[in-house]
């Protein structure tokens, strides 16, 4: 089965996170997720984040703390994701080819409808974030 490594991207911003939706047209269709793609040879984690992040959205982000990966099998493919805490060092959200994005309160991540493969990711995350947006429960 396919595997993919694939990088995504926690955009912090005055306390609150970039969730980006899927499109229609995409693979988990209108499922929410963090940007990124998939790690090209050659290329660090960092730099594919750098790129898609570019190429997604138009904006250059500065990449920080790494959080553990991921590994979900979807029924067709298996992917590993990459998550890195991130901010915007400049450019305004243009979006390329998702159909949505919200920033939300770090205590409100769990309500979207995410891709599977980012539930774990989502935890780890709130579990290091009681400093972005307060305590979750
Ligand atoms: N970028 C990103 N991809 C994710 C996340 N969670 C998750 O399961 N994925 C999956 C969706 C895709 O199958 C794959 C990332 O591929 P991609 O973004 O480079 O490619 P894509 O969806 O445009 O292309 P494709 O899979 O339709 O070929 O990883 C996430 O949080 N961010």
């Amino acid at each position: 089965m396919k595997h993919l490594h694939v990088t995504c991207a926690i955009i912090e911003r005055d306390g609150l996170v970039l969730a980006a939706q899927r499109s229609a047209a995409m693979s988990l269709p209108l499922k929410w997720e963090f940007p990124g793609g998939k790690i090209d040879p050659g290329e660090t984690p960092e730099e594919c984040l750098r790129r898609e992040l570019v190429e997604e959205m138009g904006v250059r982000v500065r990449v920080g703390e790494s959080l553990p990966a991921s590994t979900h099998r979807y029924p067709t493919f298996t992917v590993t994701l990459y998550p890195f805490v991130c901010s915007i060092e400049a450019g305004e959200i243009v979006l390329h080819e998702h159909a949505a994005v919200s920033w939300l309160p770090v205590g409100e991540l769990r309500t979207l409808d995410w891709a599977e493969a980012d539930l774990p990711v989502i935890e780890s995350y709130i579990a290091v974030s009681v400093g972005v947006g307060g305590a979750v429960c």
